[in-house]
């Protein structure tokens, strides 16, 4: 079932919609470093994934298509049509998902750091398990590490600290319902369906979500591109921020 999320919106209102959604512990701050290269071409949609930042914690478990019926509603919300949509990671998942199953809704796809099928259910309950019972500050410098790559851990120690914090203060109910919702994935099936443009981008050094992910989205689904950003670990939209907001901007407009 969808819920009301919290959003922002940037950009002239009259420009291409383009919906934002993030990782795994981020609040919508994450995509700070794309809103100089975007929002002045589009009107660009950020928001906290259910149970993240400000957005609304729900009482029940969760699955990926509920985070793709809360950017239906969204887009309601907007009274708009349809939009692109770039995600990462989780928010990438939910990108499939809906250019899957929403096929009129979504425009252009742009899918990050991103996998149809992570991980195993028991490894995604182990750590929603670690987060209930030590809160999402136990996680959050491994987190941090799987983000980055050493030497901007080493080159950026504020953005570094700030970006900690920002995992460390994602509410626990939140961060461990998403690991279930990963867990319990397998969108592989779904990728021949998608019918939008999509980019995919993968980060080389990305040991959360490796860069073959990347590959077999892009194989699977029909006409998709492929780049592999060096010098980016998952958290490539931060890392490698001039090339992702030029990646984005030539695949909105083409
Ligand atoms: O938490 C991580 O290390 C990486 C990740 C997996 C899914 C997501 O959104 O982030």
């Amino acid at each position: 079932m969808s819920i009301d999320v919290h959003y922002t919106v940037d950009g002239p209102e009259e420009a291409p919609l383009v919906v934002l959604s993030g990782s795994l512990g981020s609040t919508l701050e994450m995509w700070d470093p794309q809103m100089a290269g975007l929002a002045g071409r589009f009107r660009v949609v950020r928001y906290d994934i259910r149970g993240h930042g400000r957005s609304p914690l729900p009482r029940t478990p969760w699955t990926i298509a509920d985070l793709g019926s809360d950017v239906l509603r969204l887009l309601d919300r907007l009274k708009a049509r349809r939009a692109h949509f770039a995600g990462l990671s989780i928010g990438g998942m939910t990108g499939m998902w809906l250019g899957a199953h929403a096929p009129e809704r979504v425009g252009r796809l742009a899918l990050i750091c991103t996998s149809p099928k992570l991980g195993t259910p028991e490894g995604w309950a182990a750590q929603a398990a670690l987060v209930r019972a030590k809160g999402t500050g136990a996680v959050a410098d491994a987190v941090i590490g799987r983000w980055f790559t050493p030497a901007f851990l080493e080159r950026e120690p504020q953005i570094v600290a700030d970006l900690t914090s920002m995992i460390a203060g994602t509410p626990v109910e939140g961060y461990a319902g998403c690991c279930e919702a990963i867990g319990c994935m397998d969108l592989r099936g779904d990728l021949g369906s998608i019918s939008a443009p999509t980019l995919v981008i993968t980060g080389e050094h990305d040991f959360a979500v490796p860069p073959e992910e990347g590959k077999l989205i892009a194989d699977m689904i029909p006409g998709a591109r492929l780049e592999v950003l060096a010098d980016a670990a998952h958290l490539a939209s931060w890392e490698r921020a001039p090339q992702i907001n030029d990646l984005l901007t030539a695949h909105f407009t083409a």
